[in-house]
């Protein structure tokens, strides 16, 4: 098996090296790093700033995706390592907090991908659908990044990874708070995280086209039984994506978790949910013994759809940085940013529309996990959410200033079920509030009428202030 760059990964199977941590420091001028084979330039790039970043000699890459020799990488608001299987040489300049690691879980990482590659063949040579590998661990544990690598491989091998995102605090080619399968045939941008979904405009790298439904709310457990509808609508949109594309079907499914899933029962139950719904075959724990032995005890000799399922542990890279609220909003707030006016490569310019206040249908998700309804008299609460009863009708007010609306691909007429089921059309900004005029000001992607459509406001995406 020929595989270019990875064809001959020294090590393989070997004991990883013991770390040797430089210290951590901040640099603005240009300097050159050397990196020796099975290392990392581990860095992390403020919001605001930006650096540049050119591979000279050898080869590198990126969670898996390698990088072009001679091109210049920017990057702004990251953290992120450069890894090297056989040593190279890169330029740096701009500001950053940057060290070396000797010490990466690397060859575990790699392993594991061999391993999929070979259940993709088997899958191939029967005719049947390939791994579904669920990745499951804290919060900050390395989940995504671990995802990135195992699809840029896959990618790498002509595979065509399905990859399934049920994080609603994060997007995945999408606005936060949607939950998204995306089939992976061409390479993933580096500087972009995961790259860009069609809006307008030409892009350096191909864009991918998620399927996208909303959830709207920031973890599982703010409405879990809307969480596992919305799963489950997803789950059936991807395996009818993968039935119909053959090259997908035998590469199969990778699907990210919150880390919120990681601990306690309701925790647990949801990942059963997952794994019934996705008929996943493989469990990958990441950075929690507990969990894993959790995972043991539920899954260890248990099938789906007959074949056995596989548990698998793997540990945490020492490079994973934790995330604080404040750099996940900025993460959050650039995601839409982006979503509406592009990036320096590509700039995309809003349209403005005004929607009467008597034209607009906008539902509110409830949160029957967040209210209060300890002083309603007994079976009251349960009245008030009633399992029909998914939104509640919102009258346009300045309250919704700032806030993200999804657009869905219902009708009017269509029930709250329906609604919830529905794909995502796209997202509007309310970037104004008028009372007098009765007219809410939205910026959309394009120039699409929107009034004949629901339109789902939920607490997250959360924007701080004007887009604009
Ligand atoms: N080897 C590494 N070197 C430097 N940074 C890293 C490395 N691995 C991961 N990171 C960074 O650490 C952070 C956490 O990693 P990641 O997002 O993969 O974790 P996660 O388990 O998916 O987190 P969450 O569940 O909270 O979304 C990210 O900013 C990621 O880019």
């Amino acid at each position: 098996m020929s595989i270019p760059g990875l064809s001959s990964i020294p090590g393989l199977g070997q004991a990883p090296a013991t770390a040797t941590f430089a210290p951590t420091f901040v640099t603005s001028a240009t300097v050159v790093h050397e990196l020796q084979a099975n290392s990392e330039w581990r860095f992390e790039v403020a919001f605001g700033t930006s650096i540049e970043v050119k591979l000279l000699s050898g080869t590198a890459e990126i969670f898996g995706t390698e990088l072009a020799e001679k091109h210049t990488y920017t990057f702004r608001g990251t953290k992120a390592a450069i890894f090297t299987w056989h040593g190279c040489r890169i330029e740096v300049s701009g500001p950053c907090e940057e060290y070396v690691a000797e010490d990466t879980p690397m060859i575990p990482y790699v392993n594991t991908h061999f391993a999929l590659e070979r259940l993709r063949d088997e899958a191939k040579e029967k005719g049947a659908e390939g791994p579904k590998v669920l990745v499951v661990g804290p919060n900050n544990a390395g989940k995504t990044s671990l995802i990135k690598m195992l699809a840029a491989y896959a990618i790498k091998m002509g595979r065509q990874p399905m990859v399934i995102n049920t994080d609603s605090r994060e997007g995945m080619l999408s606005v936060p708070g949607s939950l998204t399968a995306t089939p992976f045939s061409s390479i993933i941008d580096v500087e972009q995280g995961w790259g860009s979904s069609p809006t307008s405009g030409p892009s350096p790298v191909p864009v991918k086209l998620p399927l996208c439904y909303y959830y709207g709310l920031p973890s599982p457990e703010d409405n879990t039984s809307m969480f596992k509808q919305v799963l489950t609508r997803l789950a059936l949109a991807a395996a009818s994506r993968l039935t119909a594309d053959p090259a997908v079907k035998e590469t199969g499914m990778i699907i990210d978790t919150p880390g919120a899933m990681a601990q306690g029962k309701e925790g647990y139950d949801l990942i059963s949910h997952i794994v019934r719904e996705f008929s996943v075959n493989v469990i990958i724990i990441i950075g929690s013994e507990r969990l894993y032995s959790e995972m043991n005890r539920r899954f260890a000799s248990g099938t789906t759809n007959t074949l056995p399922i596989t548990v698998v542990k793997l540990d945490k890279s020492g490079g994973c940085v934790d995330r604080d609220e404040t750099y996940l909003r900025h993460c959050q707030e650039a995601a839409i940013k982006e979503y509406f006016f592009g990036d320096p490569r590509r700039t995309l310019s809003p349209h403005t529309q005004n929607v009467s206040f008597d034209e607009a249908t906008i539902y509110r998700i409830r949160e029957p996990n967040k209210t209060d309804t300890s002083f309603l008299p007994g079976g009251e609460a349960d009245a008030i959410f009633s399992t029909s009863q998914i939104y509640d009708k919102s009258d346009p007010s300045p309250e919704m200033l700032h806030c993200v609306f999804a657009i869905m691909h219902a009708t009017l007429r269509d029930s709250q079920e329906t609604i919830r089921d529905a794909s995502v059309m796209g997202f509007v900004y309310v970037a104004g509030v008028d009372e007098k005029k009765r007219v809410i000001k939205v910026l959309a992607p394009l120039n699409t009428r929107i009034s004949d459509r629901p339109m789902v406001w939920g607490s997250w995406p959360e924007m701080s202030g004007s887009l604009i």
